[in-house]
């Protein structure tokens, strides 16, 4: 077993980003973030954008899952050859990249990018976002090395549940022959755990540890209800 994939095995990964226009949106801010992050017990961080990457590289220790976001629609998590090369070059052990069925805006195959990627970076591995069984089952096929479910409910296969979409993430677990981090608003410390009893080999969190408006909004939002 690859020694980064045994380090995620019944662990909690930590998802810290902050979007255009937000405050946080700092790579000294992102780092610290998280830093708290493994400090609380995060085995692996998860982030976006080279500057953020760069430094948090610096910052901790524990791997990193990193990506790129181009735009907000359709194929945007490092979503050609040249952004996950981009990534990888910044240090990080696993380049999360768009794992959906859906056509790629550099005109590459996810098949094709993925042999292009751990050729030039051997060490690399792969995590395929997706959207579906039908995407996961594609993404093992394609080489990816690890399944997320980081796009179900955002791929429009499937709808946007409120937490995250179990049946989905069962059907990807029973199908996958690799390790799957479930990811995609897992809200709670109990969405946590279950996705470990379901079978998932890890957990992404991101903005209910590290997206303060939002986590402010339930509050507020369960305040005025009150
Ligand atoms: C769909 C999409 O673009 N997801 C992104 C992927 O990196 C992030 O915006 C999410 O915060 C991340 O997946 C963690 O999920 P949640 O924040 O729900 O815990």
């Amino acid at each position: 077993m690859n020694a980064i994939l045994d380090s995620l095995r019944g662990q909690l990964v930590v998802s810290c980003q902050a979007y255009p226009g937000e405050p946080m949106l700092d790579p000294r801010t992102m780092s610290q973030v998280a830093q708290a992050a493994v400090t609380g017990g995060a085995a692996a961080i998860r982030a976006k954008g080279l500057d953020d990457l760069r430094a948090i590289r610096a910052a901790v220790d524990v791997p990193i899952i990193g990506l790129v976001k181009e735009g907000a629609t359709g194929v945007y998590i490092t979503p050609t050859l040249e952004s996950c090369i981009a990534v990888a070059e910044t240090g990080c052990e696993i380049v999360a990249l768009d794992g959906t069925r859906r056509d790629r805006p550099d005109g590459l195959t996810l098949a094709e990018t993925v042999a292009c990627l751990k050729e030039r970076f051997p060490e690399v591995l792969v995590m395929a976002d997706c959207g579906s069984a039908g995407d996961a089952a594609a993404a093992q096929e394609a080489g990816a090395d690890i399944i997320g479910t980081t796009l179900v409910g955002y791929s429009g296969e499937r709808p946007k549940t409120d937490g995250p979409d179990w049946e989905a993430i069962d059907e990807i677990i029973a199908l996958a022959d690799r390790p799957v981090l479930v990811e995609g608003r897992v809200h709670s410390p109990a969405d946590a755990a279950e996705s470990i009893r379901r079978g998932a080999w890890g957990v992404v969190v991101g903005t209910a540890i590290t997206h303060p408006a939002t986590i402010t909004s339930w509050f507020a939002k369960a305040v005025a209800e009150a």
